[in-house]
């Protein structure tokens, strides 16, 4: 299959814009195919990988479109929604479900010049547009970082909690949601061997439009781990829910729509290096609409106006920039 891919990391200013090939890949498969850039889904299913990857001018970057069902719900489900799963977690041992949504808004630019706007607006973030053959084009914009390797040196992240003014202060729910994620991942990196794990935070993080906790743990891990804490991490409870399997049932039987690329995770890949993201922050692309996936985390403490509240505001990373 053909592929477009161009992305702006949080660490440069400088956008690539790429064309290769994109190949389907079995669940975390990526670590020994070499060189590239592997765009993974949240369930698993249809997992990519692309390489053979060479820099284009922007003016060759082409757009496949692969139109299929999305299901989106209205206000009113989504808080009857939102209400079930709140009562389910205070009677079950379930502590967190990520609940999302996809909201549908018609565009009027050039992807690309969107994807330019990105990076104008979001320097912190990693920015990309990828488009596949027989797959279909996602945007996205995206804080979270899902794994960062070079060699034995392991970087991954905490982050949770939702606030949308950065004066008021950090209310209990947040709070208790991110460190549900910090404790799941803490737990993941004993379980691995890892070793001298450092972690910093929780601090509070502006992406430009809402702010997060984030908790950096920087670890040393024996690359034959690799592949384990992938799969041990993914999907953290920033994106699914804790405890993990009882969580991702409920995603199953709450959500009317799949999720597909987003919550995976994407990123440059090589064989002594990872640098991923999870994807978030993201919308699929046919040629007039975009669909937006909003999530956020549902506790015992969650007030389904607010969580509707939040995801209209999550919508704002990138529905500013499609008129
Ligand atoms: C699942 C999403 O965000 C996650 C990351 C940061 C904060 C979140 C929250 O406050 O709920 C979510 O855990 C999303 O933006 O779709």
């Amino acid at each position: 299959m053909k592929a477009f891919l161009a992305y702006r990391h949080p660490e440069s200013v400088i956008p690539i814009y790429l064309a290769g090939r994109a190949q389907e890949i079995s669940a975390f498969d990526f670590l020994n195919k070499g060189e590239g850039f592997v765009f993974h889904a949240f369930d698993n299913e249809k997992n990519l990988f692309l390489d053979q990857l060479n820099t284009i001018e922007q003016e060759s970057f082409d757009f496949f479109y692969h139109p299929h069902e999305h299901e989106i719900i209205s206000k009113q489900a989504y808080l009857e929604t939102c209400s079930t799963i709140i009562e389910k977690i205070r009677t079950s041992p379930i502590q967190k479900i990520v609940f999302s949504r996809i909201q549908k808004e018609r565009y009027h630019r050039n992807p690309l010049a969107i994807f330019k706007s990105l990076n104008e607006s979001y320097p912190n973030s990693f920015n990309y547009i990828i488009s596949i053959e027989n797959v279909g084009t996602w945007v996205g914009a995206t804080p979270e970082q899902f794994l960062k390797k070079d060699h034995q040196k392991l970087t991954t992240v905490s982050l949770a909690g939702t606030k949308l003014d950065p004066a008021t202060p950090w209310g209990t729910k947040e709070i208790v949601e991110q460190q549900i994620v910090s404790d799941f991942i803490a737990e993941q990196l004993k379980k691995n061997q890892c070793e001298n794990t450092e972690i910093n935070g929780p601090s509070t993080i502006n992406t430009g439009v809402v702010s997060h906790l984030k908790t950096i743990f920087n670890t040393t891990i024996k690359n034959s781990y690799t592949g384990q804490i992938i799969k041990d991490l993914h999907p953290t409870p920033a994106t699914c829910g804790l405890p993990k399997n009882e969580a991702l049932k409920e995603i199953q039987h709450f959500e009317q729509h799949k999720r597909r690329y987003y919550t995976g995770f994407l990123g440059l890949v090589n064989s002594n290096q990872l640098d991923l993201f999870v994807n978030l922050r993201c919308m699929e692309i046919d040629a007039n609409y975009a669909y937006l996936y909003l999530g956020g985390g549902i506790t015992c403490d969650s007030d389904p106006a607010l969580e509707w509240h939040e995801t209209l505001h999550k919508a704002k990373t990138l529905d500013h920039f499609l008129r």
